[in-house]
């Protein structure tokens, strides 16, 4: 027998029969990598895996996919309640109808696998549990980081450790943006087209790119590093949109990039979970990863910091994270339910709330572009009202009046400092008769590898 051939698992189990909800960018993606890659998957599955039916919501629509083989509706629930269908992939996005498909498949104990992190991040814990209680199970390792195996990655390969703190560049579209408007002084609505076209951005570009799609991710990893219920509204949330091309340029000239990051850590009273426009150090990884890439770094008291890294958003990376979880499925279906990986990480009766902590209350470096009359004695202004707050300037660049107007930017960078008194400090500058315009304000990471 070649090694190509699926004989054994062939004759062992008899094929896999899969629903496929949605056939857009992943449910097209989903059925390439499963015809594909068919012979491989079925050797590591020990069976076929083959989609059986399908739903999307306009039947004539270009596909990316063939479609050979698979009965095709514009009826979700046909698919789901099909007695034909073993596992159910839920790959249309939004809230409704998918919540309520996912809820019956899981009351006939079928299976789910969904790139929904939105669903994941509203109803995760509800939905877990009537999995839990049904003796099946909800499968999301492309909710986040599209095709990275984050959830695997944390959830197994580092069970042993205490995870501290996380730190994540969790939306593609959104690194997309920055990159492209960095390198090529394009505009933002014209590379959110671009992203648009590639399948990358949600059906809802806001989401991408006012950070609400990173937050979903963000509430999903920090749920499973610290065995919390999914916490989605307590993540302090900004976007990109108001990101400033001159904010990016004169962090290059301090020696940092500008990237939208997802942090969450671990405290002795409580959780911190935020996700905003950060400035790393240029020599740090993950200030280098650029475009539709994505990348997690995650900290374990054992193993010290781990890089992951690779394609956030589009059709084949994230196929291939769906189909590890179908994999995974078709392996365990027959197991004992308390035998498999629990949902969050840790056995459901050891999941525990723990609180989070106010913006106020934790601590970065800053980066503050304040605009200023061009006058004696600004500076040392700027300088004594900081001082006033105990806030020390690490690095400082004062750029020439660019109209007659005699405005100059004057950007400063700070020491890590609570963000209550940041907020204080930055009221009484603006306050400064010098000061003529909004300070823009950004926090700046020195944690991150
Ligand atoms: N596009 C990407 O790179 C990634 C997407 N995701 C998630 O995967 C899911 C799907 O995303 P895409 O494939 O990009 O979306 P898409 O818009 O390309 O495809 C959605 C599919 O679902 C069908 N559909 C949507 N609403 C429906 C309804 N009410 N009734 C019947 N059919 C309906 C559409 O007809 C289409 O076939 C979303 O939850 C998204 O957040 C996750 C990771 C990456
Ligand atoms: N719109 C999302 C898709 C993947 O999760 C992104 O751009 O990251
Ligand atoms: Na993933």
């Amino acid at each position: 027998m070649s090694v190509g051939e699926v004989t054994n698992a062939d004759a062992a189990l008899p094929p896999l029969r899969v629903g496929l909800l949605g056939l857009g960018t992943v449910g097209g993606g989903v059925v390439n990598v499963l015809t594909r890659n068919a012979e491989d998957i079925a050797r590591r599955s020990g069976r076929r895996i083959d989609v059986v039916h399908a739903s999307a919501r306009n039947l004539g629509a270009p596909r990316i996919c063939p479609l050979n083989g698979i009965l095709l509706t514009t009826n979700p629930m046909d698919v789901v309640e099909n007695p034909n269908v073993d596992v159910i992939i839920e790959v249309m996005g939004g809230m409704t109808p998918a919540s309520m498909l996912i809820r019956r498949a899981l009351e006939l104990g079928k299976p789910v696998i969904t790139a929904n992190k939105a669903l994941i991040a509203h109803e995760g814990n509800e939905l877990f549990a009537l999995a839990q209680a049904k003796g099946t199970v909800v499968a999301f390792e492309a909710a986040v980081a599209g095709g990275i195996p984050i959830i695997k990655a944390i959830r197994e390969g580092l069970a042993g450790n205490r995870i501290e703190w996380l730190a994540g560049i969790i939306n593609g579209t959104g690194n997309f943006i920055l990159t492209a408007m960095r390198d090529e002084g394009r505009s933002f609505n014209d590379v959110l087209a671009e992203a648009q076209k590639l399948g990358y951005a949600e059906a809802d570009p806001t989401f991408d790119v006012e950070g609400i799609d990173a937050a979903h991710k963000l509430s999903i990893l920090a749920a499973i590093a610290f065995g919390m219920p999914l916490k989605f509204d307590s993540v302090y949330t900004e976007g990109i949109s108001a990101l400033k091309t001159e904010d990016v340029r004169y962090a290059r000239e301090l020696g940092y990039q500008i990237k939208h990051l997802g942090f969450a850590r671990r405290h002795e009273n409580g959780v911190e979970m935020r996700v905003h426009p950060t400035l790393i150090p240029e020599r740090r990884l993950l200030a280098n990863v650029d475009g539709v890439k994505n990348a997690v770094l995650v900290w374990g008291d054992a193993v010290g910091p781990t890089l992951y890294y690779g394609a956030g958003a589009g059709a084949d990376p994230t196929a291939s994270a769906v189909v590890a979880d179908l994999v995974d499925v078709a392996r365990t279906l027959t197991a004992d339910p308390n035998h498999r990986v629990p949902h969050l990480a840790v056995v459901p009766d050891q999941v525990s709330d723990l609180p989070i902590l106010s913006m106020d209350d934790i601590q970065t470096g800053y980066y503050l572009r304040l605009t200023v009359l061009d006058q004696p004695g600004v500076l040392a202004n700027i300088a004594r009202t900081l001082a006033d707050f105990g806030i020390n300037i690490e690095a400082m660049i004062q750029k020439e009046a660019s109209d007659e107007t005699l405005h100059l930017p004057i950007v400063l960078l700070t020491h890590p400092m609570r963000e209550a008194i940041m907020n204080d400090a930055i009221e009484s500058l603006q306050a400064l008769d010098e000061v003529c315009a909004p300070i823009v304000r950004l926090r700046v990471e020195s944690l991150v590898s």
